[in-house]
């Protein structure tokens, strides 16, 4: 091996072992919120949480007696809030400075999401795209938005009519549907489109490179001068080969607009009417990179969320058989038994069903990590600068201080006056989609996507327990995957139409 390699690469290593001793000694000094002891050097590596860390953190929360509790991770903090009180105090209340994101060189460098709003770091690059993204879902643009998404939610039940037992694949391509349309106009296929399968790929590249600790050169940035073909070295071509996908999402749908506005065949979309507008203003080049990234984190960022939460619908329609009589009772009651259910319906039965949905078991149980940027206190703890702040928004909304008793079981009632409208007076379940300036900008539009998705299915469907060949219902399990993102367990139940009525109304919805 030439010698200035062996240089390099003893370089790093010194590097990195000086660095980690250093923020183990500056670690160790300061008075951090309590959390289990951690090995010298490493840290708590080896002992955080491997699956369902929602509930660890909650765990830890009521060993130390503490709702915030801090790890260390090879010299670095990790915080978690695991109260409203303290999310409250500081990812909202202190927004300013806890919006930053933990940096990821293996996710943003090299598997090729620094495109991304996502995971983009704070400051002027995230705050341009967020503004971008804002003026396109801002509530002038909804009229674009819900006839797609009233289409798509019907597609969604003509797919389920003709084979149910592929449920989730349908609540997958709805969501495609509605996101790729109003995003750049394009129809989707049927089956296999190229589209999906590039944005499930890049999904797998999300779900094995975000997680904290899963990649050494995240703790040291440094080890990205390794060679590839050294020890040490392999993440770069896991990486290279995770980039194709990953460049593809925002490029491959882009390209199509920009095609198909040429040829003069391009459908109104956010992309359609923003090039538009963009044409022949002096920044026309940046302000179309921010938009073609915006637009591939809105197809990122929308489509698995949506699916895991419709997802759980299905599942507490499957597991709770009177709340789902109770929610087709409210649907019939306002909208009848002749007609599909639209955006105009009032239903507050079934409001409260998608707020509990997202309540009782969110998508992203943890959030997205955020970052704070400067040193603070917190009930007499110091987080320092730079630690990575986790808001747990599992532990908020399952505690029954504030959503009633029972958290883990599914009652809409919760949300509910006596009179059945929505109790205002209610926290409502908008941690579910993260706290402070990284609030999902997308949630108006996904609320309203299941809310159409769910109150339709009601409308029209039976959703049962299946039986085996002796005819004995198999109920599901209700387990959940664990990772960034959170689905139910693939699970069986049958979906029929309610009526022939139904059938007839579902074959002849689409379009009409
Ligand atoms: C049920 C569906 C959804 C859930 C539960 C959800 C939840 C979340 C959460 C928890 C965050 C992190 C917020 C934080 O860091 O504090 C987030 C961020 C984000 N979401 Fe959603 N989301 C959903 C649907 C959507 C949709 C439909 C879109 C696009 C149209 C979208 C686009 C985004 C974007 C771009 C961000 C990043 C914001 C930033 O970092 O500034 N999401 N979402």
């Amino acid at each position: 091996m030439p010698s200035s390699l062996l240089q390099s690469a003893g370089l790093v290593l010194v590097s990195c072992a000086s660095y980690i001793i250093f923020r183990s000694y500056v670690g160790r000094k300061s008075h951090l919120p309590p959390g289990p002891r951690g090995l010298p050097v490493v840290g708590n590596l080896y002992s955080l949480p491997k699956a369902y860390e929602w509930l660890v953190f909650i765990e830890m929360s009521r060993k130390y007696n503490s709702d915030i509790i801090s790890l260390n991770v090879m010299g670095g903090t990790i915080i978690v809030l695991n109260s409203a009180a303290s999310v409250d105090a500081l990812l909202e209340d202190k927004s300013a400075i806890y919006s930053d994101r933990p940096s990821s060189t293996m996710l943003n460098d090299f598997v090729g999401f620094d495109w991304h709003f996502v995971f983009m770091r704070y400051g002027p690059r995230w705050k341009n795209h967020r503004k971008a993204f804002v003026q396109q879902f801002q509530p002038s643009q909804v009229l674009f938005h819900r006839p797609t998404e009233l289409d798509a939610a019907r597609v969604m039940l003509q797919r389920l009519l003709e084979s149910p037992a592929k449920f989730e694949r349908h609540l997958r391509h709805m969501t495609g549907m509605v996101i790729l349309s109003t995003a750049y106009g394009i129809d989707i296929k049927p089956e296999n489109d190229p589209y999906i399968d590039i944005s499930e790929q890049a999904h797998i590249a999300i779900s094995r490179t975000a997680k904290r600790g899963a990649y050494l050169v995240d703790f040291f940035p440094s080890l990205k001068y390794i060679p590839e073909f050294l020890p040490g070295g392999g993440f770069k071509k896991e990486a290279r080969e995770w980039n194709k996908a990953v460049s593809a999402m925002v490029e491959m749908p882009y390209a199509f607009v920009k095609t198909s506005l040429t040829a003069g065949t391009a459908k109104s979309s956010i992309a359609s009417r923003a090039l538009e507008e963009i044409e022949g203003a002096p920044d026309a080049e940046e302000q179309e990179i921010v938009l073609k990234e915006i637009l591939g984190s809105c197809y990122s960022g929308g489509s698995d969320t949506i699916v895991s939460a419709l997802s759980t619908f299905i599942l507490a329609m499957t597991l709770y058989p009177d709340i789902q009589k109770k929610a087709q009772a409210a649907v019939d009651a306002v909208v009848g038994r002749d007609r599909l259910p639209d955006f105009n319906d009032n239903i507050p039965y079934v409001d409260a069903v998608v707020r509990e949905v997202l309540r009782w078991r969110p998508v992203l149980p943890l959030s997205i990590p955020h970052a704070v940027t400067q040193d603070d206190i917190y009930n007499g703890f110091h987080i320092p600068a730079g630690a990575t702040v986790l808001g747990n928004s599992w532990a908020i909304l399952h505690d029954e201080a504030i959503f009633g008793p029972n958290t883990d079981e599914f009652i809409p009632e919760r949300w509910l006056t006596e009179d059945g409208e929505i109790n205002t007076e209610m926290r409502n379940p908008g941690v579910a989609f993260g706290f402070g300036r990284r609030v999902c900008p997308g949630k108006d539009m996904a609320q309203r996507s299941v809310w159409i998705c769910a109150a339709s299915i009601l409308a029209v469907f039976n959703i049962n327990n299946s039986v085996d060949k002796n005819g004995v219902p198999i109920e599901p399990s209700g387990e959940y995957t664990s990772g960034v993102l959170s689905y139910p367990v693939p699970h069986k139940c049958d979906i029929v139409p309610r009526s022939e009525t139904a059938r007839a109304m579902i074959r002849s919805a689409v379009h009409d």
